[in-house]
């Protein structure tokens, strides 16, 4: 990579990266997935399959926990090119924002205009139950207000201006959209709405830091996405975030249920499935809408 000032990726970094998969595939993908913890096979349902391990790619940064294949496969979804991330990176593991959030400007520079991206998260909302899928409506960037914001350092106009609007980062008809997909599929009784925040991990949280998470508006809580659904927004991207729900998050001292990351994947595996489907109709509904539009 490039040394750029406190940004430690340059334009010249994402471009080289863009030209060296553009050249490996004729896809020109216009939705790209990101699949969280356990939900790499979002990508089993797309056709014409082409796939790069991370590890091949430059300056990509490689997944090192497990339920994170490290595979970005290009394909299509019903016509529409698309490109999966079946897994992603987190700051807790080591990497830099800059890094983290790497795979979406170089999206942008391969002409992408929606992304979807996908969570396992805790429930903190009292309502919400394992297996929920919840639909994100707003976030709450919590290393962001100690300065762990993948925006900071020199901007680069290319990509977005210096102070962007976040008020409205999850697109309203995008989600208006799921839900939609969600309730035709069969699923309402499980489809939620609500407030992902991030933490930094990688520990789940004490008792006491979940409390305030509720007080604070929160309905789940996790370790990913924010970063990239900045950096998304900031450079003109569509937003969708789908959380699922792999466990409710202990508010209540005399609770004895420990959290742990097998149950995490255990319950992402459960319900890939069905969310593969929605995510698939999603996408199709959306290259429908688009053709109506124009
Ligand atoms: O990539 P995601 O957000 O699905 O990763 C999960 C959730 C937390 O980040 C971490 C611990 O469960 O894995
Ligand atoms: N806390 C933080 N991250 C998570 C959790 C949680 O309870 N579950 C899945 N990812």
């Amino acid at each position: 990579l490039h040394e750029n000032n406190n940004n430690c990726c340059s334009f010249e970094d994402y471009k080289l990266t863009t030209d060296w998969l553009l050249n490996r595939t004729n896809l020109r993908p216009k939705v790209a997935v990101i699949c969280g913890s356990g939900l790499g096979l979002l990508a089993d349902a797309v056709s014409n399959k082409v796939s790069f391990r991370y590890q091949d790619i430059p300056n990509f940064p490689v997944s090192t926990v497990p339920g994170h294949e490290g595979c970005l496969v290009f394909g299509t979804v019903d016509e529409t090119p698309c490109v999966f991330m079946q897994g992603r990176v987190h700051l807790y593991e080591g990497y830099s924002l800059c890094q983290v959030t790497f795979p979406i400007r170089m999206f942008k520079l391969m002409g992408v205009e929606s992304v979807i991206v996908t969570n396992a998260a805790g429930g903190i909302c009292p309502d919400f139950k394992v297996g929920d899928i919840m639909v994100i409506k707003d976030h709450i960037n919590l290393p962001g207000f100690a300065g762990e914001h993948p925006l900071c350092g020199p901007n680069d106009e290319r990509f977005g201006i210096r102070f962007p609007c976040m008020s409205d980062a999850y697109s309203k008809q995008m989600r208006r959209l799921a839900v939609d997909v969600g309730t035709d599929l069969g699923c309402s009784n499980f489809i939620r709405e609500g407030v992902y925040c991030m933490v930094s991990g990688p520990n789940f949280e004490t008792i006491a830091e979940a409390r305030m998470l509720l007080v604070l508006g929160c309905d789940a809580v996790g370790m990913s996405t924010v970063p990239e659904v900045t950096v998304a927004k900031h450079c003109g991207l569509r937003v969708l975030g789908l959380s699922l729900i792999t466990n409710k998050v202990s508010v209540d001292y005399s609770r004895e249920e420990k959290v742990n990351y097998e149950e995490v994947l255990q319950i992402s595996k459960m319900r890939a499935e069905v969310l593969q489907k929605i995510v698939t109709q999603l996408i199709s509904r959306l290259q429908q809408q688009s053709i109506n539009t124009h």
